[in-house]
């Protein structure tokens, strides 16, 4: 059954209780959708509640107030639509790279034949089918990351929440990321959420992008990134590129010296 959100963030809150019974209110009237196969990029200053935001989405942890609906439905009955990349590809050593990408598979009890046929393929897409075998540690920081990725795609996600996945890599593998990012994502046609603190990234990647801000922390601008695709690095440099830069760090409140 289709429905128009992959995900309805429905005025969220999320407010954490200390073992003292202090509150600490970090999400409040978090409002927004995302449409089926739409990248959306989220930024905002450190500690405004980006990562919380990406958690209660995921099912790691309850919203406070309002719900959240994944196509139409309760959370709960979703999450197997959901996966998740986080900064850290977080990668278990003494599995190979394939056993890596099958481990959601596994918990569910679902690999097979044909589940292994398609970890292998993503493995292809992401130029790492000669390394199937391999060990993490046999790998660089971003084929790592590439590796976390098809761990998250393999159970063929609606939606991939990624943490600053690129947020540790250094900037040249952090270029070749995002393009790769920008393939897999037109490859599955999932929808992505995206947390950055590169607001270059942000708007070069996406349909959208979310600003959060203030304290506690809600949505204070959301603006739409009308770039033609496929975008290439030419975009980068492109006027319309430095107007949307421009606009999200002053809903940001900080300056990138992009323009
Ligand atoms: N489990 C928790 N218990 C209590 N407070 C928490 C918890 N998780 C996060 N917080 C608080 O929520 C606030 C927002 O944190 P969060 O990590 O969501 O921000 P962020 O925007 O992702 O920051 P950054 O950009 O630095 O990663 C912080 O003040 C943090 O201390």
């Amino acid at each position: 059954m289709s429905h128009e959100y992959a995900i309805s963030v429905n005025d969220v809150g999320k407010t954490f209780r200390s073992r003292d019974g202090q509150h600490n209110t970090v999400l409040r009237g978090m409002d927004f959708r995302v449409r089926p196969g739409e990248f959306v990029s989220i930024v905002g200053q450190s500690g405004s509640g980006k990562t919380t935001l990406l958690k209660t989405i995921s099912g790691l942890q309850d919203p406070t107030e309002g719900e959240i609906l994944v196509k139409g439905r309760p959370i709960k009955e979703g999450l197997e639509d959901i996966a998740m990349v986080f900064q850290s590809p977080v990668l278990l050593p003494w599995r190979n790279n394939l056993d890596n990408v099958l481990l959601p598979l596994e918990f569910r009890g679902t690999r097979d034949r044909a589940a292994e046929d398609y970890a292998r393929e993503l493995l292809e897409m992401v130029g790492l089918g000669d390394r199937a075998t391999r060990y993490s540690y046999e790998l660089s920081g971003g084929m790592q990351q590439r590796v976390a990725i098809c761990r998250a795609l393999v159970s063929r996600p609606e939606l991939l929440l990624m943490d600053e996945p690129f947020g540790a890599l250094d900037a040249m593998t952090r270029d070749s990321m995002n393009f790769e990012i920008q393939r897999i994502w037109r490859n599955t046609g999932c929808s992505v959420l995206f947390v950055t603190h590169s607001i270059p990234e942000a708007v070069w990647l996406a349909d959208r992008v979310v600003v959060v801000g203030g304290k506690p922390g809600r949505i204070v601008a959301d603006v739409g990134v009308d770039l033609p695709r496929p975008r290439g690095k030419e975009h980068r440099f492109s006027p319309d590129f430095s107007e949307y830069a421009t606009e999200i760090e002053s809903h940001i409140g900080v300056t990138t010296g992009i323009s």
